[in-house]
């Protein structure tokens, strides 16, 4: 564990593709000051940066796949760690993928106080997706990877929430509502926080 986030007040943000979780980030942010680092984020900013690694990683993401373990773990505890000094609480968007991505992020960094289960029906997501894809310019926003995303969501990170279910630090957030009605759910997550 690293001794300069031993304190951190750290949120999973946890659900589908298109499930809302960024919205729902900005608007956490906008309200509560916390740190927003969302892995896919993080990993398109190597992308688009061009690099040897980038390429490697677009391609993987391309396909709808997740990257490795360490690749994405290394990228978040260096985020983390460049603002500790000043951040309230971290909003980890997009992590753990997998049990097994928990695992290691408790060891190498440590435990989540929360994990927002951002939760939206299959048939809700692809929409969101299908109609975000229109402007996102992100490569991974058509109905081909989509499919697969949504796929792997299922297999690999479903498990995460009965993972962490049984530490009764889940909270399931109605996604299906429009934005703000979600985020009266959020709020009231994150308040019980302090
Ligand atoms: N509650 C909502 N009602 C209607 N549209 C919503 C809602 N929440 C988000 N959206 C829209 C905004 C985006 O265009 C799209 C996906 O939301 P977004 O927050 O980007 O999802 P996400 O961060 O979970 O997706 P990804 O996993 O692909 O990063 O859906
Ligand atoms: N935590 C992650 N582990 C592995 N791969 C990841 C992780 N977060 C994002 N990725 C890759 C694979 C995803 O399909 C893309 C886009 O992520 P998103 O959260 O939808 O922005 O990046
Ligand atoms: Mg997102």
């Amino acid at each position: 564990m690293t001794d300069k986030l031993k304190d951190a007040k750290i949120v999973f943000v946890v659900g589908g593709p298109g499930s809302g979780k960024g919205t729902q980030c900005e608007k956490i942010v906008a309200k509560y000051g916390y740190t927003h680092l969302s892995s896919g984020d993080l990993l398109r900013a190597e992308v688009a940066s061009g690099s040897e690694r980038g390429k490697q990683l677009q391609a993987i993401m391309q396909k709808g796949e997740l990257v490795p373990l360490d690749t994405v773990l290394d990228m978040i505890k260096e985020a983390m760690i460049a603002k500790a000094d000043v951040s309230k609480g971290y909003l980890i968007d997009g992590y753990p993928r997998e049990v097994k991505q928990g695992e290691e992020f408790e060891k190498k960094i440590g435990a989540p106080a929360l994990l927002l289960y951002v939760d939206a029906k299959a048939e809700t997501m692809v929409k969101r997706l299908v109609k975000r894809g229109e402007t996102s310019g992100r490569a991974d926003d058509n109905e081909e990877t989509i499919k697969k995303r949504l796929d792997l969501y299922y297999k690999a990170t479903e498990p995460v929430i009965a993972y962490y279910e049984k530490r009764s630090i889940v909270r399931k957030i109605n996604s299906e509502l429009p934005v703000d009605e979600v985020f009266a759910i959020v709020e009231k997550a994150i308040d019980e926080l302090k």
